[in-house]
């Protein structure tokens, strides 16, 4: 580009040529604004959710007059999840790598199930996901809050690998190794039958815990979120929120009910006002209509590749 002088004149004999240059520089500015306009149409991720204010809130998650396939999936679990089985669990779970795919191909696999523990859908899950994904893009929330809507229930790829069944792969979660609370589903007479139930520690209020000693140090029951949460916090670009969506989601006698709080840290209560920002678009967009994987997926395999560096996922 030749030079400018200071007034922004140029010589008369390089007008052509300078006349060119601003143009293009000008032609720069404009696409600089108008990518900060699209940046300020992004919504923070704490700001006021728009897609479920027309929702029936008490339409959903009603488990007392929930169908014999939700009740009996919940009694299984809770008298399965133990101290000695979730040890098992991880231990196994960091034994070995179980598939090497991408994201999308994760997705995709995952469309046979149906999750049992859950009365508000029959959908497939890439359904599902697509729903929550699409509610938190229209929504105009954060890039990487539409990719946890799309990942979050990827976990439940356990099911084809080494689950015993639905019960250790699907349902909400709850810590093992302290007194199960009043406020998980069907209330702590719900774990009668489980081996840790009344134990001499296990059943103490804080058990093997103390107060305050932080969530990350606290063995939440097995299943699609401690699962995700491991494979993708080592293998994606994503930020602490996004890994507490994935690993708290279903963590609804805390994030929901109150309960186990005397267990976070200041860290924690952070985490919590982020899962909380999450949790409608999981939970109510399941009244929402049937998205077009195909339509969508050009959209969704940029934002994969934007947070997960390496293609394929050692899962
Ligand atoms: O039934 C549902 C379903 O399994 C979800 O994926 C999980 O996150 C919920 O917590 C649970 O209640
Ligand atoms: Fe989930
Ligand atoms: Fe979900």
């Amino acid at each position: 580009m030749s030079p400018i002088a200071i007034d922004g004149s140029s010589p008369a004999s390089n007008k052509t040529k300078d006349g060119q240059a601003l143009e293009e520089l000008s032609d720069a500015i404009n696409e600089v604004n108008v990518f900060k306009a699209d940046m300020a149409k992004e919504k923070g991720l704490y700001d006021d959710s728009e897609f479920d204010k027309d929702k029936d809130k008490t339409k959903f998650r009603q488990y007392e007059t929930a169908c014999d396939r939700v009740k009996n999936f919940y009694k299984e679990q809770h008298t399965k999840q133990t101290v000695a089985y979730n040890l098992k669990a991880r231990n196994n779970f960091y034994s070995k790598t179980r598939a090497e795919m991408t994201v999308w191909e994760a997705i995709e696999k995952l469309n046979t199930l149906i999750d049992e523990s859950d009365p508000d859908t029959s959908l497939s899950q890439i359904e599902h996901l697509l729903q929550s994904a699409e509610a938190i893009r229209r929504d105009g929330k954060p890039r990487w809050m539409q990719l946890i809507g799309l990942i979050h229930d990827l976990g439940k790829l356990l099911y084809f690998f080494d689950a015993q069944g639905q019960w250790d792969v699907v349902g909400d979660t709850f810590p093992v190794g302290c007194a199960f609370d009043g406020r998980i589903i069907y209330g702590s007479e719900s774990f009668k039958d489980n081996e840790d139930y009344g134990h001499e520690i296990y059943g103490t209020k804080f058990g093997i815990y103390s107060p305050g000693c932080g969530l990350d140090n606290v063995m939440l029951s097995w299943g699609h979120d401690e699962y995700l949460y491991h494979v993708v916090k080592d293998q994606s670009t994503l930020p602490a929120e996004a890994l507490a969506m994935i690993r708290y989601h279903s963590f609804y006698p805390w994030h929901s009910a109150g309960a186990y709080h005397e267990l976070m840290n200041d860290h924690d209560k952070g985490m919590l006002k982020a899962v909380k920002a999450f949790n409608p678009y999981d939970l109510y967009s399941k009244s929402d209509g049937i998205p077009s994987a195909e339509e969508l997926k050009p959209y969704y395999l940029e934002l994969i590749d934007e947070f997960f560096p390496n293609k394929v996922v050692k899962w």
